[in-house]
């Protein structure tokens, strides 16, 4: 890739110092020719300066490039294989001499094509648009300081500030400090890279040069800073990809399956035509007849709506779901959702506010409590004394600050620097000055810091108790005075941790250590953490989210396994577990510690996995979330898993479902989850879990009414074949194909927004296995609604005729007197075909409840559907210049009053038949199995049962 060339001064335009052929610069060459061309410092641009560039430069997006896409995507709908194999059918009917029916299929084949076409449009902005739920932050220097600024604002020339978890927005070069890149997006290649701040070397591509960064890429660790030299579509991924970071665009398992399953339909179609064709001769019609009610057949019972149908309820579902706070990348995702068998959970922020306040303190000199954060309620502390050394120590060890728009930083820190704030007040010491910090690293569960004084060293550290203790082999004694750290010591010190863990709180143990000897700051923390002198303890509350305790109850009540895998103590969390609900069923809750867990055999891991009850695995480090997520799919679980760090992006890349936090959480993690919370709650997930519930029976639900059709559709066929043409074709081939086209369209769509079934987060997880057209949904559509509509349809159109004097064998056709009769006749069996569906359409609403527990008016769109439905029907039916069309007659008032009971009876037998199922699945329920059970890993706590006792609706 070339590198753009310098530009020339006398380029520059007067208002904004840049012109648009500034647009690019060679990042390459010394960092002051750099700041020269880009007009900049190393204080950054001002914030008019910035919005002047911006005028300039255009926003610091990826713009799809080719945006006309349409004519092409638009003609692929017609070369879907049912559109193809539907316009094969066309032809063979135009060539049959049947034109109008030729022309009438080509009719179902564009519509549907368009129809398709903008659904799938509908799809992706569905999808497209939840960029606008997570906008990307970026901090740069403007006006002198480090600020929130969108990152669509960033402007050549601006100082980009990253940090550990921060996604890089900006193409540009390091002016301070060094980091660790990911730039898989770009490359492929997975190896963290580190960058720093050097010359560039000329030979040297621009992607593999070690002082730039990219857009796209993330920041692994470290910090630095950047001078943005190309944003937006200059920048290296502006260039290499051409349309921006596109979610959704895989293909979801259930569209997969209904894809093979509609082709399955399809093929059958075809051989029920081919079957009908010497039937059909047989019975008396013309070949040109026969051929006719043959591609009649198949057009009919092809299913080729289902499939856009299907994307359709996925992105409105992801909409749905962006809406409750959950922003999903991928429209599979909706479906895994409802299949969730195990949600792991980290405890800080998910479950907790993550609103961190001190509470106690404790040092060699005893305890002291602190009842309000402004530190009210304290009294008689010496601030002078050890408890004014462990918090000012606790406070250098920060990098939380308070400015003028608030707190910023990490909760813990937060909390500290707040207590320093208002206990010690602000204390300038002079000459004392940051030198070093070692960030909190997860996995030692610690961090430093080291303050230089003069010539003299000193490092604060701050983390876990355990961590901490086990470096430290001193304990002050005074505010000036050690003294060694004693066995007896850490009896007592293990006894307060215990105390201060069993109120749920969460634990730091400060310490500090002067580097007398070092002449230069270390590099390794190694050297720094130890032989440390432990100032105190500091215990925080961070008490449960609202309402957490409701949704762990919902997921208990839907047969979801809370595992809490947090890097906190286990008694702390053992606490909070215990607060919000979690293990309060058969099995209760077991804490495995990390070093049990990474004692234990991957055989021992699942045993455990296996046992009934909950676990929370504590002091677990990122693999351990790793390992988890692995042996639960292992074990054939849909598994769930939250995480907020830099670290936790394997775990939830590899989880079913990767859980990051939209507000707390770092980009990479936001980057590697499937889901994104935008309130970080923990009820969140479970609201998403019932939307993919919801989505999933809907999908079924107008499955369930497509296919419902069949039968009706059918059986006339079947009987005028069968009776050797002594009973007329009870329908005509264009009334068939109306059904198809215009009527049930709507419905069908409306079904997919219906709300959620009463009890659907009351039944245990669909296992992952489960296809979405289960033998019972094909029963249900065929043999009992199927059957029924049949049934009512053929009485109806016997009726008629009886009643007119029709007798077996009586011609109909065209000039003979019955011919009226007949067309009146195919009118009623027509009219009761749309009239049973409007009954099966008001049945599918509900699997198992009653219709009057989700609300006969709980789908607007639904009745809307169906009140097109009808006017359409009334068309067909009364309209003169569409009678020729369609074959049909004006009925006589009784005629029409013979189908009016039809919805209600079919309507009225399904709710018949769910009252009975819900009798019998009551009475299962009431076993110690559960339908869908498998195991124990399935069966959680007791209150599940209980509860599903009680769903019966
Ligand atoms: N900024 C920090 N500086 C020093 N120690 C910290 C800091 N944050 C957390 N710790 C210590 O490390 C422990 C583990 O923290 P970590 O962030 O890994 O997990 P957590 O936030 O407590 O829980 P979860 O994994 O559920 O979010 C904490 O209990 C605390 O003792």
């Amino acid at each position: 890739m070339g590198r753009p060339s310098s530009v020339d001064e006398s380029e520059r335009s007067a208002d904004s110092g840049l012109d648009r052929r500034d647009l690019t610069v060679d990042p390459a060459g010394s960092l002051d020719v750099l700041y020269r061309n880009l007009r900049t410092s190393a204080h950054g641009l001002s914030g008019r300066e910035a919005a002047r560039r911006l005028v300039v430069h255009g926003a610091n997006e990826l713009v799809r490039r080719g945006g006309r896409r349409w004519p092409r995507e638009l003609l692929g709908q017609f070369t879907q294989p049912l559109a193809l194999l539907l316009m094969v059918a066309a032809v063979l009917a135009i060539v049959n001499h049947s034109v109008a029916l030729g022309v009438a299929i080509l009719a179902v084949v564009v519509l549907n094509a368009v129809f398709a076409f903008f659904q799938e449009i509908h799809a992706e902005h569905a999808v497209e648009a939840l960029a606008a739920y997570l906008p990307d932050q970026a901090r740069a220097l403007r006006d002198g300081s480090a600020q929130n600024v969108a990152a669509a604002e960033l402007v050549p020339g601006d100082i980009l500030i990253l940090q550990e978890g921060d996604r890089i927005s900006a193409d540009g070069r390091l002016t301070d400090g060094s980091i660790t890149v990911d730039l898989s997006t770009l490359t492929g290649e997975s190896q963290p890279l580190d960058r720093s701040v050097g010359p560039s070397d000329a030979d040297v591509p621009l992607l593999q040069a070690d002082n730039m960064v990219f857009s796209g890429s993330a920041c692994l660790a470290g910090e630095a800073r950047v001078l943005v030299t190309a944003t937006g579509m200059h920048t290296e991924i502006g260039r290499i990809a051409a349309l921006s970071e596109r979610v959704g665009g895989d293909r979801s398992p259930l569209e997969v399956q209904v894809r093979k399953v509609a082709r399955l339909i399809a093929l059958v179609s075809i051989a029920v035509a081919v079957a009908f064709l010497p039937l059909g001769i047989a019975a008396g019609l013309t070949t040109v007849a026969a051929v006719s009610f043959a591609i009649g057949l198949l057009v009919a019972n092809v299913p080729e709506g289902l499939l856009p149908t299907i994307t359709l309820a996925l992105a409105v579902g992801v909409q749905d779901l962006a809406r409750r706070g959950a922003v999903v990348k991928r429209l599979s995702a909706v479906e895994t959702l409802g299949s969730t068998t195990v949600i792991c959970t980290d405890k800080t922020g998910t479950l907790t506010q993550n609103r961190m306040q001190v509470t106690d303190l404790w040092t060699s000199h005893g305890s002291v409590a602190i009842n309000g954060s402004d530190g009210s309620g304290v009294s008689g502390v010496d601030w002078s004394g050890l408890v004014a050394v462990l918090v000012r120590a606790a406070v250098r060890c920060c990098t939380a600050e308070i400015g003028p728009d608030g707190p910023s930083g990490d909760p813990t820190e937060v909390a500290l620097v707040r207590l320093g704030a208002q206990l010690i007040g602000d204390e300038e010491e002079s000459g004392i000055r940051r030198s070093a910090i070692f960030r909190f690293d997860p996995r030692i569960r610690l961090m430093s810091t080291i303050d230089t004084d003069g010539d003299h060293l000193r490092a604060y550290t701050k983390g876990a108790p355990e961590a901490v203790l086990g470096l430290a082999s001193r304990i002050a004694s005074g505010p000036d005075a050690t003294r060694v750290l004693t066995d007896e010591d850490r009896q007592q010190i293990a006894a307060v941790l215990d105390m201060y863990a069993r109120r749920g709180l969460r634990l730091l143990a400060v310490a500090q250590r002067d580097l007398p000897g070092e002449r230069a700051i270390p590099v390794d923390r190694r050297v720094v953490e130890k032989d440390l002198c432990l100032l105190g303890i500091i215990a925080m509350l961070d008490p449960p989210r609202e309402r957490t305790s409701d949704a762990i109850a919902r997921a208990h009540d839907a047969g979801i396994r809370i595992l809490v895998v947090t890097g906190d103590n286990g008694v702390t969390a053992a606490e909070i577990a215990q607060q919000v609900g979690i293990g309060a069923g058969t099995g209760g809750c077991r804490t495995i510690t990390g070093s049990e867990l990474d004692a234990m055999s991957d055989a021992q891991l699942d045993a455990v996995l296996e046992a009934p009850g909950e676990i929370i695995f504590a002091r677990s480090s990122p693999e351990a979330k790793l390992r988890i997520a692995d042996a639960l799919q292992s074990l054939g679980q849909v598994v769930a898993m939250t995480g907020d760090g830099v670290n936790d992006a394997p775990a939830l890349r590899a989880a079913d479902i990767g859980v990051a936090m939209g507000r707390s959480g770092s980009e990479v993690a936001r980057q590697a989850a499937t889901m994104v919370l935008t309130d970080d709650r923990f009820g969140t997930i479970i609201d998403a879990v019932e939307e993919g519930r919801r989505v999933y029976d809907n999908v079924r639900k107008f499955i369930l009414y497509i296919f419902a059709h069949a039968i009706p559709e059918i059986v006339p066929f079947l009987l005028f074949a069968l009776s050797g043409g002594a009973i007329p074709l009870p329908l005509t081939v264009m009334q068939l194909l109306a059904i198809d086209l215009l009527t049930d369209t709507l419905p069908a769509l409306a079904l997919s927004r219906e709300p959620a079934e009463p009890g659907v987060m009351r039944r245990p997880p669909r296992p992952r296995s489960e296809g979405v057209i289960r033998p019972r949904l094909l029963a249900r559509a065929w043999g009992f609604l199927g059957v029924i509509s049949a049934g009512l349809v053929l009485a109806g159109f016997f009726v008629v005729l009886q009643r007119g004097g029709w007798s077996l064998h009586a011609p109909t056709g065209v000039g003979t007197p019955l011919h009226h009769l007949y067309q009146q006749a195919t009118t009623v069996a027509w009219l009761g075909i749309v009239s049973c569906q409007v009954g099966a359409a008001m049945a599918a609403r509900t699997e198992r409840a009653s219709l009057r527990s989700t609300g006969v008016f709980s789908n607007p769109l639904l009745l809307g559907a169906i009140a097109i439905e009808l006017v359409l029907a009334a068309a067909v039916v009364f309209v003169p210049f569409l009678h020729p069309v369609f074959g049909t007659a004006t009925p006589t008032a009784s005629q029409l009053a013979l189908v009016i009971p039809f919805p209600f009876v079919v309507w009225g037998a399904d709710e018949i038949r769910r009252w009975i199922g819900r009798r019998r699945t009551g009475r299962t329920w009431g076993l110690s199995t559960l339908p869908g059970q498998r195991g124990p890993l399935q069966s959680g706590p007791d209150r599940v049962t209980d509860d599903r006792r009680t769903a019966r609706v």
